[in-house]
């Protein structure tokens, strides 16, 4: 039988892409709620009840609101916001962290998604603390460039307006909501300084830890990277270019790591690059309901 799923804020840009990928397949049965009531709470609870999914795309309140309407049903989520991140109770929706976030991950009722620039500074940062390559307290700072649809349906009416800026820097009162989880999840005791951007085109994201090397080899990093994500099928660990360009994995669930920078000068750049579209937000989802599903972990994607 067709698994079914409902994606709660499917009008919305992560729930639009979800249910792209998922309406072709015939393994998902799309449980549809009547656009005129998708924010009334009545329909919203019979469609949390009919599914045996939930993909939460909404803002965080949203978010908290429909797992609160789902109380005592057997219903699994899968939640794209930020409430749930760091909470008790729900598996952080990361596949290639660990083996056992991949398992907890198959039977969990509650997954949260990864946020987007997140999944490329977890990426980079969590296995080399694990590698003793990063120290949990070192001092890290993460710079990051991301396309307007990041911020959902209203940057994207910004950006797309006459007059918008090439580029905007953001965020750097240092409360950005994704470094919580950046700390927990890669094993962070000291806050990371994070300074995100907003370039005027789409999608596509690019995340970047400089390092001071202080005696580590660049050799050492890569290929501390490259044994963590053997044999992954969506993380790569690629060899360094002249040019990174943020919106070269766009439409894919692909993300992308690379060591830049000189022994001989002590100085490093890792960078990840992403589509926040894809493996930033609805790919991830849609690996995470494969995952939860038993269905190919591609499936989709
Ligand atoms: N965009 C991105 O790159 C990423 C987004 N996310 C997360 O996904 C979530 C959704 O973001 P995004 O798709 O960008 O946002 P959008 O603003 O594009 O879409 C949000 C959708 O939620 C709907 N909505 C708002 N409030 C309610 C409610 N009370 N009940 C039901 N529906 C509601 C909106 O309705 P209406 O159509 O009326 O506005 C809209 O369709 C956010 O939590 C975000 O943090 C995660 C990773 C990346
Ligand atoms: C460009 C932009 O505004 N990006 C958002 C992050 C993306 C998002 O809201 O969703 P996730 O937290 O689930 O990644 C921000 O910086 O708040």
């Amino acid at each position: 039988m067709a698994t079914r799923v409902f994606i709660d804020g499917e009008a919305g840009t992560t729930g639009l892409q979800i249910r792209d990928r998922l309406l072709t397949r015939d393994d998902i049965a799309l449980v549809q709620i009547d656009p005129a009531l998708r924010k009334d709470a009545g329909a919203r609870r019979d469609a949390l009840a009919e599914a045996d999914v939930a993909i939460l795309c909404l803002p965080d309140a949203a978010a908290r609101d429909a797992v609160a309407l789902a109380e005592g049903l057997p219903t699994r989520f899968i939640d794209a916001s930020t409430a749930h991140r760091v909470a008790d109770g729900w598996v952080y929706g990361f596949p290639e962290l660990s083996p056992a976030t991949r398992q907890a991950i198959t039977g969990a009722q509650y997954v949260s998604n990864p946020g987007c620039y997140a999944t490329g500074a977890i990426a980079l940062i969590a296995p080399l603390v694990a590698a003793g390559l990063i120290a949990p307290d070192e001092a890290l700072t993460i710079n990051a460039v991301s396309g307007y649809t990041g911020g959902g349906k209203e940057m994207i009416a910004e950006m797309e307006a006459e007059g918008a800026p090439a580029h905007f820097a953001y965020g750097l009162a240092q409360g950005h909501k994704h470094l919580p989880e950046i700390m927990l999840r890669a094993g962070l005791t000291r806050r990371p300084v994070f300074a995100p951007a907003v370039g005027r085109y789409a999608q596509g994201m690019m995340v970047q830890l400089p390092l001071q090397l202080e005696g580590r080899r660049l050799d050492d990093l890569r290929a501390a990277l490259a044994a963590h994500y053997q044999g992954s099928r969506f993380v790569r660990v690629v060899d360094p270019q002249p040019r990174i360009v943020p919106t070269s994995l766009n439409d894919t669930n692909l993300l992308d790591l690379s060591v830049h920078g000189s022994d001989e000068n002590g100085c490093a750049v890792l960078v990840a690059v992403l589509d926040n579209l894809g493996k930033g937000a609805s790919g991830a989802a849609v690996q995470n309901l494969n995952l939860m599903t038993g269905a190919d972990e591609g499936a989709g994607l």
